[in-house]
């Protein structure tokens, strides 16, 4: 899906967080978003995602502005992912279930993708015990079983080690490649950004922040 914002401004309160006058988000890239802390990497990403609704602007999804339909081909990776309090294996069928996908054809999507990440044996662990790590990885196989046109990360494989990590980039590079999507990276891992994306958006803290 291709993005484009015009005109974004978003404020807290009366203070200014986002003046965006115009971006364009390519399908089939990866496109990182850098900045220093506090710039709004995060508020971007929340309001792409249809989650923070409170802006002024518009943004148009090939073309078209947030619908349900669109809303459901868009996934947010958290830094700190919101997992069940139940195994992992719940918390990769529960969204599937929500879309009501066959018990078999779910079975077979979850096998795929525990294997896919490297992580068949978290499958019965509860999720919300697991380490920070070990919770981003479920979070990014609970993101990639829903094959979102859009995937965005903040800065979701920030607690994961380095051996993995490229495990890790592999999958986010072949999801793009292949599949024809749109991803959207937030990082401070700068050697990250320069080996993955395509595009790099740096964004300016407004003044007074
Ligand atoms: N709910 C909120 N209410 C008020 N201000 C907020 C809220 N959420 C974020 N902000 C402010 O908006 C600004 C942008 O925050 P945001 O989390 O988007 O930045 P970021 O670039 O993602 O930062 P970091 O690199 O530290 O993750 C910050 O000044 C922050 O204090």
């Amino acid at each position: 899906m291709n993005i484009v914002i015009k005109n974004l401004k978003k404020y807290y309160k009366d203070k200014l967080i986002l003046d965006i006058p115009y971006l364009e988000i390519k399908k089939n890239e990866i496109t990182g978003i850098v900045g220093e802390n506090g710039c709004g990497k995060s508020t971007l990403l929340n309001i792409i995602s249809g989650i923070d609704k409170n802006f002024s602007g518009k943004i148009y999804y090939n073309d078209k502005e947030l619908n349900n339909e669109i809303s459901k081909n868009i996934t947010l990776v958290f830094q700190k992912p919101r997992l069940l309090n139940s195994a992992v294996y719940k918390n990769l069928s529960y969204p599937l279930s929500l879309r009501k996908i066959k018990k078999e054809d779910k079975k077979n999507e979850i096998e795929k993708i525990l294997k896919l990440l490297e992580i068949e044996n978290l499958k019965d662990k509860k999720a919300t015990k697991l380490s920070g790590g070990e919770q981003q990885k479920v979070a990014l196989a609970r993101a990639l079983i829903f094959k979102p046109k859009v995937l965005m990360l903040d800065e979701a494989t920030s607690n994961i080690d380095c051996d993995y990590k490229k495990t890790i980039e592999k999958i986010i590079v072949n999801y793009n490649t292949n599949e024809n999507n749109t991803i959207i990276l937030v990082s401070h891992d700068k050697e990250q950004i320069k080996s993955l994306c395509d595009n790099v958006i740096f964004l300016d803290k407004q003044e007074g922040n």
